[in-house]
């Protein structure tokens, strides 16, 4: 019997049941789980036409890839960069093989170019190659999934994803969340584009206006710690990117994946069972293609779990790793729940649990106690330098993670129609994000589809509330460690009240609502997400930002928008 006939038939056997009036809330909490089968609601033809274009969208995604950047082929008789040459009408690179993958080659020339005509070239490559053939799939996909949807009883796919919160008005709570943190945003965003105005000149970036998206160091200007070199405060200043001490310290992933690991013992959690090691592909293969994009496997028999990441000797895959190893702690934590209740508390929450240790991880003072960082001092300028490298992870970020699903909430909804998907996705990027594109955009091109989340379907928010959270579980740990002084000092490493109290946190799974989980975090305080952890931890920044910025013009006209995004 197909997998579908099988969960159909136990979904009617559940929904026969008036379980809303059973008394036992955990047996009331299960059923309402069980009863919403998902995509598996559809006829099978549907199932299969669905899965099979959320699979050709991800493949076309991952496969996809761009000619090396050639100067001598682009130029107008003037020497402007002519964008209409060498594509042909149909927008494929003409009079070259494409040979640069996403990862490593695509995303190592966004990060360590600092010429705005190659950075513009691979920008538009790579939206030519991975977003604008996948348009009309996404079209036939967000009507198979609004299908689906309403077969769970929800109005469309976007209501499905957001039931995961459990409250009534997820949007409005974290617009309330977006507004408080909008003006932290803003002031650097105003320094960075000072910064790289001061590099690039005035023609390439606007004193007033939005930052050109290709200048951030990142293919969706989603993180700018690749633009430290010119935006770091106190050059020369101690600078957390180790990088450089573990090439020559002879790093190779598996010790990277080890130091991890040993974080999260060094709390009394579990270490990573022995198939772990067997299982996992850790370096990027060279005999076939994989989907590099990391990420990390719950096989749900309590023993196998998996990362699977195309790891490089960096700073950046260091702190990935200690994502992806969060993930599959809070796997191991709930494995004893009903198969049900192995979920985390919300999304957002299985984000938050890497990057948690990470903020200790990443202190300057821990990074030298693990010999990747030396003569780290203690000076104004240090503690600076450090809390600006995090925003630039941290605060860069909100506006995105913010977005993207305000976009596909959108395009569920019908709100925004098939003809204004681009158009409306560049309204966000210029009111939220503060970022325009640097050529002109239309409606044949389809940008969103050049960030993987989209053509994969995997759902984007959590990462907004996980940026917020995980400083309230970092505040949390930081006391039951007996940490004293600034929050951006704590290391909770080696504490092992503070992973006694994340352990009782994560154990529980989905099994209570995740606002009861935070009361237990929170030793009663809150069971709300709270911005006020991450706006103490970034205090100090703040202040040195305000300062910093007195004449600067804070926040962005977008009508001085190098290019207007819609030709
Ligand atoms: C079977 C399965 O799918 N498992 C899930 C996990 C689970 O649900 O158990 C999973 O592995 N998802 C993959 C995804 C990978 C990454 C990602 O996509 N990150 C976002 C946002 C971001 C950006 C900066 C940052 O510091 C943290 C996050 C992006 O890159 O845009 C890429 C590197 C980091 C995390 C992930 O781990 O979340
Ligand atoms: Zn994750």
């Amino acid at each position: 019997m197909e997998w579908s006939e099988f969960h159909r038939n136990k979904w009617k056997q559940a929904t026969t049941f008036a379980w809303k009036n059973f008394t036992n809330p955990l047996v009331r909490r299960m059923f309402s789980f069980v009863t919403v089968l998902g995509k598996a609601a559809l006829p099978k033809e549907k199932l299969q036409e669905l899965s099979e274009l959320v699979q050709d969208m991800k493949t076309t995604y991952s496969t996809a890839k761009i000619c090396k950047y050639d100067s001598t082929q682009r130029r107008l008789p003037n020497g402007d960069y002519d964008y209409y040459a060498d594509f042909d009408a149909e927008d494929n690179e003409i009079g070259c093989v494409p040979t640069l993958s996403l990862e490593p080659e695509v995303t190592q020339i966004m990060a360590r170019s600092r010429d705005p005509e190659e950075l513009r070239y691979v920008w538009r490559a790579w939206r030519e190659a991975a977003g604008k053939p996948l348009r009309h799939k996404y079209i036939r996909f967000v009507q198979l999934a609004n299908e689906a949807a309403r077969l769970n009883g929800f109005e469309d796919a976007g209501a499905y994803w957001r039931s995961d919160y459990e409250t009534d008005d997820l949007h409005k709570e974290l617009q309330e969340l977006w507004d408080v943190l909008r003006p932290l945003y803003e002031h650097l965003h105003a320094y960075v584009r000072k910064k790289l105005r001061e590099k690039y000149g005035e023609k390439v970036v606007p004193r007033s206006g939005p930052i050109p998206a290709h200048l951030l160091g990142n293919m969706w200007a989603q993180t700018w710690t690749h633009t430290q070199d010119l935006t770091i405060p106190y050059p020369g200043r101690t600078s957390v990117d180790v990088t450089a001490s573990l090439l020559r310290q002879g790093y190779m992933p598996l010790h990277m994946f080890r130091l991890a690991e040993e974080f999260f013992t060094s709390l009394g959690l579990d270490p990573m069972p022995l198939g772990f090691w067997q299982k996992s592909l850790i370096v990027k293969p060279t005999d076939r293609e994989v989907v590099c994009h990391a990420s990390a496997w719950d096989f749900c028999n309590g023993i196998d779990y998996r990362i699977k990441q195309c790891t490089r000797v960096t700073t950046e895959d260091l702190i990935t790793i200690h994502h992806e190893m969060g993930h599959i702690q809070y796997d191991i934590q709930y494995r004893n729940q009903p198969f049900i209740f192995r979920d985390g508390a919300n999304p957002g929450f299985h984000e938050a649990v890497g990057d948690v240790l990470a903020l200790s991880a990443s202190t300057p003072h821990h990074l030298q106690s693990i010999g990747l960082l030396e003569n780290v001092d203690d000076s104004y300028e240090t503690d600076i330098n450090f809390l600006f490298t995090m925003a630039l992870d941290k605060i860069a970020f909100l506006p995105f993670g913010y977005l993207v699903d305000l976009w596909r909430w959108e395009v569920f909804s019908g709100k925004t129609g098939e003809l204004s998907l681009n158009r409306r996705w560049w309204e966000l990027r210029l009111s939220l994000q503060g970022v325009s594109p640097p050529l002109p955009r239309d409606e044949d091109d389809f940008d969103p589809g050049a960030k993987f989340h989209i053509p994969a379907n995997v759902p984007y928010i959590r990462y907004f509330i996980s940026f917020i959270v995980q400083f309230q579980f970092h505040a949390e740990l930081c006391k039951a460690a007996g940490h004293v002084g600034p929050l951006h000092h704590c290391d909770i490493y080696r504490s092992h009240k503070a992973g006694t109290l994340l352990r009782n946190v994560l154990s529980l799974g989905k099994s209570r609502p995740w606002t009861e989980a935070l009361l237990i975090l929170t030793s009663g305080k809150t069971s709300k997400l709270d911005v006020k952890p991450i706006l103490e931890y970034f205090a100090p920044l703040i202040a040195w930002l305000k300062s910093q910025n007195r004449g600067e013009f804070v926040g962005w006209r977008v009508s001085e928008a190098i290019v207007q995004p819609v030709r």
